[in-house]
């Protein structure tokens, strides 16, 4: 597995080894050790989530407040998505900045999200299986959210506002300005 900083640094791409052979391919896609040696603290993931989506299905913003912040590994097993990470650290470098990668099937690429992010992402494909760990438990309570299309965020999701499909629940999310952010810079 290889990880990369993204432009949001404690934001990391996970860019797995595949073994490609006339079976198949295997590849390893999670391995505690080397990921926590990489990120730098311990992540416990305790819980393991998968949806499935349609194109233009999108899911977010959202995050959970402290303290049931969640930290998320994502990764895409059929299709492709957009995935975006808002960073909603007060005083951060990089807060209110966010990055777009596409993570599918093919590139099998995974996104570490660490607690203090917003997390959304869009279905680019006709059929989206997203599956991602968490190192905090569901907490409904402290589920809060942003609007996908916050004009300070000014978030290109690529596809035309058309082809969106969102939740009634994702369509009354605050704006970026009103949104319940993270104080400071620090790991929850
Ligand atoms: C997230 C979650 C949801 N649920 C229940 C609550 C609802 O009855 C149903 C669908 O939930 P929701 O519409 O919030 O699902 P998403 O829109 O995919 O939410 C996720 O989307 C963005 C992209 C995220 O990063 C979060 O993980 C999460 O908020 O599953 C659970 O029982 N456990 C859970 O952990």
């Amino acid at each position: 597995m290889k990880f990369i900083k993204t432009e949001i640094p404690e934001v990391v791409l996970c860019k797995p080894t595949v073994f490609n052979d006339d079976r198949g391919y295997f590849f390893e896609s999670f391995k505690k050790n080397t990921f926590e040696n990489f990120i730098g603290y311990p992540v416990n993931f305790c819980q393991d989530n998968e949806a499935k989506s349609t194109k233009g299905v999108l899911r977010g913003l959202h995050y959970q407040l402290p303290p049931f912040a969640q930290s998320k590994l994502v990764r895409v097993v059929k299709g492709s998505v957009l995935d975006v990470v808002v960073d909603i650290r007060k005083n951060a470098p990089t807060f209110g900045k966010y990055i777009a990668i596409e993570i599918s099937e093919e590139n099998k690429y995974q996104l570490f999200i660490p607690r203090g992010f917003a997390h959304g992402y869009v279905g680019l494909s006709d059929e989206v299986i997203f599956m991602y760990k968490v190192d905090n438990y569901y907490n409904q309570e402290a589920e809060r959210g942003i609007i996908y299309n916050d004009n300070f965020l000014g978030i290109d999701w690529k596809l035309d506002e058309k082809e969106l499909i969102i939740s009634e629940k994702d369509k009354a999310q605050p704006l970026f300005k009103n949104a319940d952010i993270f104080e400071n810079n620090k790991t929850y």
